[in-house]
């Protein structure tokens, strides 16, 4: 008989030595808005602690795709999603999935910094209050300053939290939205365009936080900047007219595509 040892059984069930373990994926991702299909077929993994960018021209189905991970698309009326999407092996489609915690887990930043017209204070407590995550007072000023140093912001904003935070510069609300989504302890962030509403110092300083995020969180961005995707992600997607074009390591993807159209696009050819 054929014996497994313990080691075979380990090599068998782990992930190869180096690979990060996949902390989401796609497959054969459709989706239609009504009777147009937007995306067709996308098998993508997102590896754990890594930053993956998402890019090709303008209307190919990044934001389709990146909406399909925590089910954002599911606020688009006549949008249907089909397939499968994944968070650590568990089907985020599963009506039995509470879309709330789901969000929470998968949290998300948008293009145009949106913080609640509420204090600072109140924008990152708001999250951890409705899902109950502290018990005091003392426990939540924690939270809110824990959010704000790792949003990398704390020191701009200690002396005004209970100012308004639609009253920060564009770049400093974008970090509190970072910071907003941080206070709910999500495991993944999809930014969708993140820096496109920021001067370049301010896209400096969000481009340097993403960056130090990974370290905690899985990051998807989608950005239309190639200098940003070569600057931030680990793994780079193309996209194209609905489809996944190819996908794997950023520096590969940059220097040495396998497709002709992701060679076109990076060097500007077209898009
Ligand atoms: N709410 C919607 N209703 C109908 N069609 C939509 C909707 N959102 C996107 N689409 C269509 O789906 C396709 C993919 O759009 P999507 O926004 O995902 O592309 P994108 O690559 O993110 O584009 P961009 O870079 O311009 O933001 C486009 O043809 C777009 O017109």
């Amino acid at each position: 008989m054929n014996m497994l040892t313990e080691a075979s059984i380990e090599q068998k069930l782990s992930p190869m030595k180096n690979e990060p373990r996949i902390k989401m994926r796609g497959d054969k991702v459709t989706v239609h808005y009504g009777e147009k299909q937007a995306l067709f077929g996308v098998d993508l993994q997102i590896p754990e602690h890594q930053v993956t960018a998402l890019i090709g021209p303008s209307g190919c189905g990044k934001s389709t795709f990146l909406r399909c991970l925590n089910r954002m698309n599911d606020t688009i009326d006549g949008c249907r999603v089909g397939g499968k999407v994944t968070l650590d092996q568990e089907d985020v489609y599963d009506p039995k999935i509470d879309v709330v915690e789901l969000r929470a887990r998968v949290g998300m930043v948008f293009q145009k910094p949106n913080p609640f017209p509420k204090s600072i204070y109140e924008n990152i407590a708001y999250g951890p209050r409705i899902h109950g995550l502290t018990k005091s007072k003392a426990e939540m000023d924690e939270v809110v300053e824990k959010s704000l140093r790792k949003a990398a912001i704390w020191d701009e904003v200690k002396d005004r939290l209970s100012e308004s935070g639609t009253g920060l510069s564009g770049g400093q609300q974008q970090r509190l939205c970072i910071a907003r989504a941080i206070a709910v302890s999500p495991e993944v962030i999809l930014m969708d365009e993140p820096c496109s509403a920021l001067d370049p110092i301010a896209t400096a300083k969000v481009e340097e936080l993403i960056d130090e995020l990974r370290q905690n969180y899985t990051i998807v961005i989608v950005t239309h900047s190639m200098q940003q995707a070569a600057r931030v992600s680990q793994r780079t997607a193309m996209f194209h007219i609905g489809y996944l074009v190819e996908e794997g390591p950023t520096d590969k993807m940059f220097t040495n595509p396998d497709d002709k159209r992701t060679q076109d696009y990076i060097t500007g050819r077209f898009g």
